[in-house]
């Protein structure tokens, strides 16, 4: 039996625009029908092609592709030296992403990845002082629920552990906090959201700076009540990687922020 955790709360939907659905609060929008399926299509081969994986039905482990400026992890800013150029059929869904005018900057830094049907990535927040606060995340060959959790304590703590990569043999997930577990102290806020094929996820804000994401390894999700096999799922994580003076972060969730907890570990070295 696939257990389920809750529904997102309701969501705005602007009649006009019945594809978009937005939590204000949360900083969180989803939008359907991103990419038409012929673009679709277009992304899977080029991801076979390029990454010399062709898809295997045995494979279990989540399959990484970076695009763009790639990250150096003794300055943890981006490194002058890898780059990988952006294939055009990547780099041609940028002006359709929803920048928010003035504030949002396009994103320069690319994470194409495959997940075998079965296979999730650990619950976590994408370093808040390397990366622009903006996250796009296009899913496409087949939905997934992702899972959404306000971190408190428990993962504040989980943050301050010594840091391990998400399993994957990408090296932009090392920078990032791993949180996962569960959390008997407090009360949860968590729910999953289904991100069906062919959508795009943004996150700004508190969903962005303060809420936990990831995806259960299931074979089976629960979709409008009714049991379904879990598909094979490719996802873009588009982000801006933050450089020189741009790197910190001054967010309002010091426990989950790794600018803050670096502050905090210096001070202590300092005494
Ligand atoms: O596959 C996704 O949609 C999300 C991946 C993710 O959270 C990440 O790479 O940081
Ligand atoms: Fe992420």
């Amino acid at each position: 039996m696939t257990t389920t955790l809750p529904s997102p709360p309701p969501p705005t939907i602007d009649p006009s625009k019945p594809n978009i659905q937005t939590w204000p609060s949360l900083g969180l929008t989803l939008i359907t029908n991103f990419i038409t399926p012929a673009e679709e299509s277009t992304l899977i081969s080029a991801f076979h092609t390029s990454s010399g994986h062709p898809p295997q039905a045995s494979a279990k482990k989540r399959l990484s592709q970076h695009f763009g400026h790639h990250f150096d992890y003794t300055t943890f800013g981006a490194s002058s030296s890898v780059y990988t150029p952006v294939p055009a059929h990547i780099a041609a869904l940028l002006p359709r992403l929803p920048l928010r005018e003035g504030v949002d900057v396009a994103p320069d830094q690319f994470t194409l990845q495959y997940y075998p049907p079965g296979a999730g990535i650990p619950p976590h927040v994408d370093t808040h002082s390397m990366f622009g606060e903006a996250l796009y995340s296009l899913s496409f060959g087949s939905g997934v629920p992702m899972v959404f959790r306000k971190a408190g304590r428990n993962e504040a703590r989980k943050m301050r552990l010594p840091k391990r990569s998400l399993g994957g043999s990408t090296v932009s997930e090392v920078g990032k906090g791993v949180v996962d577990g569960d959390d008997e102290e407090e009360a949860r806020e968590e729910w999953e959201l289904m991100l069906p094929a062919r959508s795009l996820l943004v996150m700004t804000g508190p969903s962005r700076y303060g809420w936990t994401h990831g995806i259960k390894g299931r074979k089976t999700d629960v979709v409008g009540g009714e049991q379904v096999v879990r598909g094979g799922r490719y996802s873009i994580t588009m982000r801006s990687v933050r450089r020189g003076e741009e790197i910190g972060c001054a967010c309002a969730y010091p426990g989950v922020c790794d600018a803050r907890i670096r502050e905090e570990e210096e001070r202590k070295g300092e005494l």
